[in-house]
């Protein structure tokens, strides 16, 4: 024997209110999208007059009811059962249980929707040639039909208010719902008789016309506008380009409308995350909904259209910078985050950061074209305190040398190479410029003999070795210099000194064997005090003036200071001012 499945009603509302809409105004949208379809099925079935959907709130019709009345295709008796009252069935989708193309709606839900506000529904019908039928639907699941009062074709819809959602049906709400879902419609719609369809959709109808409606709706004046045409999915709209830096993290939802009915005013997915500087308006006949009918289907189509989008984007920004380069510094101004992002995988983003963005050097700010083109290669520090210790040296010393330390800056340096091979680019290491550093002649050398194993056995417990070297700039009295591993060692360790026994027996099996060279402090021959103070007759006073330059070179690197290094600074500090206060201790 077989049986057929009960429907709970109550269940199925439950279950829409609470998983599957957002919230109970969607069912102005529901309603005017089967308005829609309605009209658009008489239109294709034959000459018809213009179609037009009017919608009384219950400010006007003063029962607390609200009605929308359609002068579309209407129903016969045997469709009001069939499609009213059977959850899921559609006269939208073809025989193969296809959405059919010219249609709103498809899933055969969508009236449920009204259950969310309404206690009951009263759908007053006729198909042309058919007679008029009244269905009444209750929300306990329930329906009856009758015949109706005799009307022209199409169809009115009623719904009575379900206690507590009575504000739902007033006028002022509707008016702003089918504003918002229905504005665009190709349909005319009014509100107790004010028409809140625009005719038009906005971008079409000339820049000036699209950055007031981006004004208007969106909420700001666009940087500039872009027109978007993606024919395989019916696509046209607009790419509003934001005034104003916006965090790369945060994703932008765009405005979509779905045959000319708004899906969503924060639709994600219809752009690469790159392209976080655009706002998007856009309407499409192709691209499918969710069921909710709040954000759209991610299937192939949407993938293509994400990537014709995305070249239109790109377009835009490679002929800004064949027409107007002091637009695009301005707009790199603003985004140059996400531009950055994306030129580490986007070969025409790489070229336009080289070509367009000023990164800060040891000779001023200038692109990178600029600076190979000066220097023949890309040197750079990879961070930002890297390039503080090493910018005046080697200035000094005519080295040009690139800040890399900024966001994505480093990589898109390293990533030029595989845009061009002749480009070279060499990473500047603190300790390659030991190399530059003039050894003292052998006088000297003998000379200083006392003063470096005086100054080393001050600065042995802190693992530092001194030496001295000229070097330029002259003004600059020390230098404290790390390699890279030395700079790991450090950290290793700190983390050695904190590690339990299992986990220090682990580190210490990984630990190389060898020590690595241990981090410098360069003092400069050249400068007037560093050679008063190597030829101090006083051990205590030479003391304090080495553990004094030690700290003023661990400042001027920012290197971290540890707490041996504060204790040092600190004795030193008021070492030195003792000595210089004239004056006995009482
Ligand atoms: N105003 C109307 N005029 C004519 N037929 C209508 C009207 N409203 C609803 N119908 C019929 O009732 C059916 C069910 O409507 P419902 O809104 O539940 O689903 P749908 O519009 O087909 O799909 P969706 O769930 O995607 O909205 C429709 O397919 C349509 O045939």
């Amino acid at each position: 024997m077989s049986n057929t499945f009960q429907v709970d009603l109550r269940g199925i509302v439950d279950l829409l209110s609470h998983h599957l809409y957002a919230s109970p105004r969607v069912y102005v949208r529901e309603l005017l999208q089967n308005a829609v379809d309605a009209i658009t099925a008489v239109q294709h079935d034959e000459q018809a007059t213009a179609g037009h959907v009017s919608i009384e709130s219950s400010d006007t019709t003063g029962d607390g009811s609200l009605r929308i009345a359609d002068n579309g295709i209407g129903l016969t008796e045997e469709q009001v059962h069939e499609l009213l009252a059977t959850i899921g069935r559609s006269s939208k989708r073809d025989e193969l249980g296809f959405a059919r193309h010219e249609f709103l709606g498809q899933f055969g839900i969508g009236l449920l929707s009204c259950f969310l506000v309404a206690d009951e529904i009263r759908v007053h019908t006729r198909r042309a040639g058919s007679p008029a039928v009244l269905w009444t639907g209750y929300a306990d699941g329930r329906y009856d039909v009758k015949p109706g009062p005799e009307r022209e074709p199409g169809t009115s819809v009623t719904l009575v208010p379900r206690r507590g959602a009575e504000m739902f049906l007033v006028g002022a709400t509707v008016n702003q719902l089918a504003t918002l879902y229905g504005s665009l419609l190709p349909v005319e719609v009014t509100v107790d008789g004010a028409k809140v369809t625009a005719g038009e959709v906005p971008w079409a109808a000339g820049r000036r016309a699209s950055i007031a409606y981006a004004e208007q709706t969106l909420g700001f004046t666009p940087f500039d506008v872009i027109e978007l045409n993606v024919p395989e999915a019916g696509l046209t709209g607009a790419a509003y380009v934001l005034p104003t830096p916006v965090n790369p993290a945060t994703r932008g939802g765009h405005r979509v409308y779905l045959k000319r009915m708004l899906l969503a005013e924060a639709v994600e997915g219809l752009l690469p995350e790159w392209a976080f500087f655009a706002r998007c308006v856009v309407d499409s006949t192709e691209l499918r909904p969710t069921a909710s009918r709040e954000a759209l289907y991610d299937d192939s189509l949407l993938e293509a259209t994400r990537e014709a989008i995305a070249d239109q984007l790109r377009g835009w920004l490679v002929r800004l910078s064949s027409s107007d380069p002091r637009r695009l510094a301005e707009f790199l101004r603003i985004h140059h985050l996400g531009v950055k992002a994306l030129a580490l995988h986007d070969d025409e983003m790489l070229r336009l950061v080289e070509q367009w963005w000023p990164m800060e050097t040891n000779t001023g700010q200038t692109t990178l074209a600029e600076f190979r083109a000066r220097h023949g290669l890309l040197r750079y520090a990879a961070t930002t305190d890297e390039f503080r210790q090493l910018a005046a040296v080697a200035a000094a010393q005519d080295i040009g040398l690139i800040n890399g330390g900024y966001t994505y800056d480093a990589e898109i340096i390293e990533r030029l190479p595989q845009l061009d091979r002749e480009i070279k680019v060499e990473r500047l290491e603190p300790t390659d410029l030991a190399t530059r550093f003039e050894a003292l002649d052998a006088a000297t050398e003998l000379r200083l003999r006392p003063f470096l194993s005086a100054a080393q056995r001050r600065l042995d417990r802190l693992g530092c070795e001194v030496v001295v070297r000229t070097f330029e700039p002259a003004n600059l009295s020390a230098l404290y210099l790390v390699s890279r591993a030395a700079h790991f060692h450090e950290e290793f360790t700190a983390t050695r000194e904190k590690a339990d026994d299992l986990w220090g027996g682990v580190l210490d099996a990984l630990a190389d064997t060898e020590a690595p060279e241990r981090p410098q402090l360069v003092l400069n021959h050249r400068n007037p005090l560093v050679r008063r103070v190597t030829a101090l007759g006083d051990p205590d006073l030479t003391a304090l003036a080495v553990e004094a330059l030690y700290g003023q070179a661990l400042l001027l690197g920012y290197h971290p200071i540890r707490p041996a290094d504060a204790a040092l600074l600190n004795t030193s500090f008021l070492g030195l001012l003792g000595r210089a206060v004239p004056g006995e201790d009482r």
